[in-house]
């Protein structure tokens, strides 16, 4: 190959006479024709002749390689998207947009501004598809027809400064070309086609810019295939130390990350008294009870009384060990689910493992709908969403959202915004509890607390809190803000399947006390109507247009939180149930298993206003989990995608289980009985953990060491069995 020539630039010459550059006139178009008669590679000198003709037009090579071209829109958006189809056949795959710029143009369109203050702000505007993959084309023929609109009103022409302006469509020819997406810290300034809810905020400043700066990994926006291909080319057979080191060391990591985010002096891992965790037992009785459907008969909570022992009737379900002992030989199918996303974080992983018997890495087989992408924060798609996306952008205005202008008292600290009367973010969180009818209703939303139900049992439209957010005067960081710990992401997972009757499931790799925020469930908001075939097992109720119009929506009537026109739209927003559906995109929620005695409860927490795209669902414990336990959710009675293969979550009081006559028939002790089974069996279980957690503090050394220190997280795992190396990828 001779110097200054690019193996592939007679291809992208061909590329760009049968396509993109025949609109760039005459002149472009000559050139090209004699480049292509010469019959020999373009220089790169001639390649840039032609950047230059056509001035909008960018050829990008990276390390020798082509990775994609940028289409200037010109006359119209016909042949682009004849192109588009082409590729898209020829690759097979959908591609992905990502539009630049269009702000501005749009900007400039309207004759608002002037072009110098346009071109300074210079805010590029960026897209990609929401819905996953089977929505691409849909989505992308709106933001074609948008931008042909746009295009219509007035064609630009002109030269030097005014290129940045021209709406640029960038298809990458590679799926790993994806990953330039801009950093949704761009996305969140301007949103033009898709509304991105939140920022990517989190607790520590420092950690807000590493995130911001972390690319996407290639993994994202594959097409499921190609994933699956991914997946099971990286898995590896790894051996863990065989005893409870493994879990010694993710209770370290656990305290390094809350050191890090510096919570360590506000969060404390508390355990509850025997109180607390009776009162915590009979709520999960009354909840388990609820699988039943039919009512049941209920009585006052009564004391408990500690026994030495287990109840028998407890003793068939109860495992032999609390603290599980992951298995020695494990097949490793991702190290972590959340790819690049959370790359800086070594802390912050999510493995993945197939613990099937006999399943060794050449015959790993994946299920499609373990494919995803990562995502932090419930996303709206404004074309499908137009609704929810309104609502969102109205909420931004003054007086349709609340804030407050509290400050911490020192600098880098918590403000103290819970229990601060003057706080109109805490006032609204208290408020709140006047939808639970429960007399002494005290359920505390609050940062670094632990949760306790009083009255009702839980559901979504009898409990839920106001948080602070980065709109407020602290910006979030203090104590009326039950975000702060299920954000932080300090709790250690890890998803694995034991079995093809159930698939993937998360478990806890370290201790969580009992009514901790421990997660959110992210995902992207839909309506009822588009929650269909597979989504149905992969999405979540946000909210309830019956249930909410009638108690969310009254109360913020009657107290008068908004004005009378936002109301209104709010309303409109309620109009339809909405979803978080995760199939396509999510975090680790969608692995949640049901369980007729779940250890998750979600819960609603409000921040800034008020339409179903302002609620978070966050997970709550319902007990303490041990390490290694599974995390689970209750699907509710309505779920009827247990029915295959019937409930396999194993609890005593299960509806599945041995016991489903007794509970179907109980008597008014029974729930008082089951509350102690209950209460007993956590008692047995944190004192397991007690002793277990001492042992290991003996052999490995303090679990407080100096946490600064580098080797103080230790290195659990050696190499993979088989050397394995990506290729064809
Ligand atoms: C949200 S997904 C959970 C993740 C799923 N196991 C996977 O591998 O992707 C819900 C599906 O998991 C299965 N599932 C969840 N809980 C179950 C249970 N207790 N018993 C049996 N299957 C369950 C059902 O097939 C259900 O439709």
């Amino acid at each position: 190959m001779r110097e200054g020539h690019h193996p592939r630039h007679r291809e992208v010459l061909e590329g760009f006479l049968n396509g993109e550059l025949r609109d760039y006139g005459e002149a472009v178009e000559h050139r090209l024709r004699q480049l292509m008669k010469s019959n020999r590679p373009a220089t790169m000198m001639e390649i840039e002749e032609l950047k230059n003709m056509s001035y909008n037009m960018e050829l990008r090579t990276t390390k020798g390689s082509f990775e994609g071209y940028i289409f200037a829109v010109k006359e119209g958006l016909q042949d682009v998207e004849a192109e588009l189809r082409r590729m898209e056949n020829v690759r097979n795959e959908p591609i992905y947009l990502h539009v630049k710029n269009t702000y501005n143009f749009r900007e400039r369109m309207n004759g608002r501004g002037n072009m110098q203050e346009i071109q300074k702000q210079q805010l590029p505007t960026t897209m990609a598809c929401n819905r996953g993959i089977y929505d691409t084309i849909k989505f992308r023929r709106e933001v074609m027809r948008e931008m042909f609109q746009i295009e219509q009103k007035k064609r630009i022409r002109g030269k030097g400064p005014d290129r940045g302006i021209i709406p640029a469509i960038h298809f990458p020819l590679n799926g790993g070309d994806v990953l330039e997406r801009e950093p949704e810290e761009e996305m969140n300034k301007k949103p033009h086609f898709a509304v991105i809810l939140e920022d990517e905020r989190n607790v520590n400043p420092n950690m807000v810019r590493e995130w911001r700066s972390s690319r996407y990994h290639p993994y994202v926006k594959r097409t499921v295939d190609k994933k699956i291909e991914w997946l099971t080319e990286d898995s590896a057979q790894v051996i863990y130390h065989h005893d409870k080191y493994l879990l010694y060391c993710e209770g370290v990591r656990l305290k390094n990350r809350v050191e890090k985010l510096g919570l360590s002096n506000v969060f404390v891992l508390r355990e509850d008294s025997v109180e607390q965790i009776h009162k915590r037992s009979y709520h999960l009785a009354l909840r388990a009870l609820e699988n039943y459907g039919a009512p049941q008969a209920w009585c006052e909570m009564r004391p408990f009384v500690l026994s030495a022992t287990l109840p028998t009737e407890l003793r068939h379900y109860s495992h032999k060990h609390f603290i599980y002992t992951p298995p020695t030989e494990r097949l490793r199918i991702s190290t972590d689910i959340s790819w690049s996303r959370c790359e800086n974080y070594t802390d912050f992983k999510i493995p993945m493992y197939s613990d099937r018997p006999y399943e060794l890495w050449h015959n790993l087989i994946l299920p499609r709908n373990i494919c995803f992408d990562y995502i932090d924060n419930n996303i709206v798609d404004k074309v499908t969403e137009p609704e929810l996306a309104k609502i969102v952008e109205l909420a931004s205005q003054e007086g349709n959202h609340i804030k407050c202008p509290c400050k911490p008292i020192t600098p880098g600290g918590f403000a103290n915004c819970f229990e601060n009367s003057n706080c109109p973010c805490y006032k609204t969180n208290i408020m709140l509890r006047k939808l639970n009818s429960a007399e002494n209703n005290k359920t505390v939303f609050n940062s670094f607390d632990p949760l306790e139900y009083n009255g009702d049992t839980p559901a979504y439209h009898n409990h839920g809190g106001f948080a602070c957010s980065e709109i407020c005067g602290c910006g979030g960081r203090c104590n009326n803000n039950a975000l702060i710990i299920a954000q932080a992401k300090i709790f250690p997972t890890e998803i694995y399947r034991k079995s093809d009757l159930i698939g993937f499931r998360v478990r806890a790799t370290s201790y969580i006390p009992a009514g901790t925020p421990v997660m959110e469930f992210i995902g992207e908001l839909v309506r009822d109507r588009y929650v269909e075939g597979d989504a149905l097992d992969y999405s979540m109720q946000l909210s309830d247009k019956m249930e909410d119009i009638k108690y969310l929506l009254a109360l913020l009537a009657k107290e008068k939180v908004f004005p009378a026109t936002f109301l209104k739209q709010l309303r409109q927003s309620y109009k339809e149930d909405v979803f978080l559906d995760c199939l396509h995109q999510g975090n680790k929620g969608r692995f949640l298993m049901h369980s007729c005695v779940a250890n998750l409860e979600p819960v609603r927490i409000y921040q800034k206003s008020f339409s179903p795209a302002h609620a978070k669902m966050v997970m709550y414990s319902t007990k303490a989990i041990m390490p290694g336990e599974q995390l689970t959710l209750n699907y509710g009675s309505g779920y009827v995608g247990l029915d295959k293969v019937g409930c396999q979550c194993g609890a005593f009081s299960c509806k599945n289980g041995r016991h489903a006559g007794v509970f179907s028939k109980l008597s008014v002790h029974g729930v008082c009985f089951l509350a102690d089974c209950f209460t007993a069996h956590q008692i047995e279980s944190i004192r397991e953990y007690e002793a277990d957690r001492e042992e290991n503090n003996r052999k490995y050394g303090r679990f407080d060491v100096d946490l600064h220190r580098k080797d103080n997280i230790p290195n659990i795992e050696s190499k993979p069995l088989v050397d394995r190396r990506r290729n064809n990828l």
